[in-house]
């Protein structure tokens, strides 16, 4: 798969505070019934997530990126980037994906910025209630 910035999504920025967490889920949108990408905006698939930390976290502060499947839990530093295929080489969603933000302990808090790589180009032409989501 060839990428360019041309496939970057709108950054998001996620911030949690104390005990705030996000279960575990997928980043890929699923196909519906018809075939079709449920969540996404213009067909297009999330590839690759590079998830950059934008604050560090010791080691009994919690707030890890956990990913079950794999065994692998990576503690948040500050301008760290975690980088995962949502995708097979063929595109097809990759339920070994699956991962989660462990919460912060208390007093701790945590932020990042998904940078969502998709299969294509992602414009931003689309009216903005579209393209911000979770
Ligand atoms: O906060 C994390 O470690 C993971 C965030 C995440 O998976 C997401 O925002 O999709
Ligand atoms: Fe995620």
């Amino acid at each position: 798969m060839e990428v360019s910035a041309r496939h970057i999504e709108p950054l998001q920025l996620v911030r949690y505070a104390a005990t705030e967490r996000f279960g575990p889920h997928h980043d890929y949108h699923e196909y519906n019934a018809d075939g079709k990408l449920g969540s996404s905006v213009q067909g297009e698939q999330r590839a690759f997530t590079v998830l950059v930390f934008g604050a560090t976290l010791g080691p009994d502060a919690g707030g890890e990126t956990h990913f079950p499947h794999l065994h692998v839990s990576v503690a948040p530093r500050l301008g760290d980037a975690l980088v995962w295929a949502n995708v097979g080489a063929d595109g097809a969603p990759n339920p070994r994906s699956l991962h989660e933000g462990r919460p912060p302990a208390a007093g701790n808090g945590k932020l990042a910025i998904n940078v969502w790589v998709c299969d294509r180009e992602f414009t931003t032409s689309e009216t903005l209630e579209r393209v911000v989501r979770t």
